[in-house]
């Protein structure tokens, strides 16, 4: 079923005493709040992971930020998603512009983290978008749905229906400019368009996708108004509890 997700990616912030002081505070809202039916994930670095996990309750699940491309063995630094699961953690963002842009993460190298991230049972939220060149130059459908086709389309109908999206125009992260309403759902109705092609009405109505890109409370209730935009992936407003709820309440 297409789920309501809004879910924090604090990227690389906060010491593990900080980061387990913000899960409580956001746990604890998140407890005595009318959330409704939405799903609240926060994304910590590795570190965070297991205290983590041990400070929510059911109503918060947490996610990695990336995994390794292989199982075990010797690659020192990183990170294997059977680890990951160990932990106690639900998801693992994967393919964020970040790891695409500064660590060199391809669509092929992302083949492999989210086939592992499956195995270990463990659910993507994949990100995809375009660079501001690419908008200008009207290729942004075609970047996003590369990306898609290279990176998930080898996937069965039922392992694509564990992933979740996210559109994040990299333009838009972290820079206080926000893709409009419009701009958004035009995008997320052509995404979902193209995994109809793919696998058919069933599995594209019921996949979820998020948007990201400088969203705050002020600007999430129209973003998330949209038909296709079915939550959030929230980097700067994830790292203050009240920030984060001010999003989550927002539908
Ligand atoms: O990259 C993002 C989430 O993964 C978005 O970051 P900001 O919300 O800080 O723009």
């Amino acid at each position: 079923m297409r789920r309501k997700i809004v879910a924090g990616n604090w990227k690389m912030n906060n010491t593990l005493e900080e980061g387990v002081v913000l899960a409580k505070e956001i746990n604890e809202l998140v407890e005595k709040t009318d959330i409704k039916d939405v799903n609240v994930i926060i994304g910590t670095p590795f570190i965070h992971l297991t205290e983590v996990n041990k400070v929510v309750g059911d109503k918060v699940a947490v996610a990695a930020q990336n995994c390794a491309d292989q199982t075990s063995g010797a690659y020192t630094g990183e990170i294997s998603a059977p680890m990951i699961q160990s932990t106690g953690s639900k998801y693992v963002i994967l393919g964020h512009s970040e790891r695409r842009s500064y660590y060199g993460e391809t669509n092929e190298i992302l083949v492999k983290k989210v086939n592992l991230t499956l195995e270990n049972n463990l659910l993507p939220i994949f990100c995809i978008g375009e660079v501001l060149e690419e908008r200008q130059a009207e290729k942004h459908f075609d970047v996003v749905k590369s990306q898609i086709a290279e990176g998930l389309f080898h996937l069965s109908a039922d392992d694509f229906g564990k992933i979740v999206l996210a559109y994040e125009p990299v333009w838009a992260i972290g820079t206080g400019v926000t893709a409009s309403s419009a701009q958004a759902q035009e995008m997320h109705a052509f995404i979902r368009k193209t995994l109809v092609e793919q696998y058919g009405e069933e599995v594209a109505n019921n996949t979820s996708i998020l948007y990201g890109g400088s969203c705050k409370p002020s600007n999430a209730k129209e973003l998330f108004a949209n038909a296709d935009v079915d939550g959030g992936l929230i980097g700067g407003a994830s790292l203050k509890a009240e920030d984060f709820m001010g999003i989550i309440t927002a539908f």
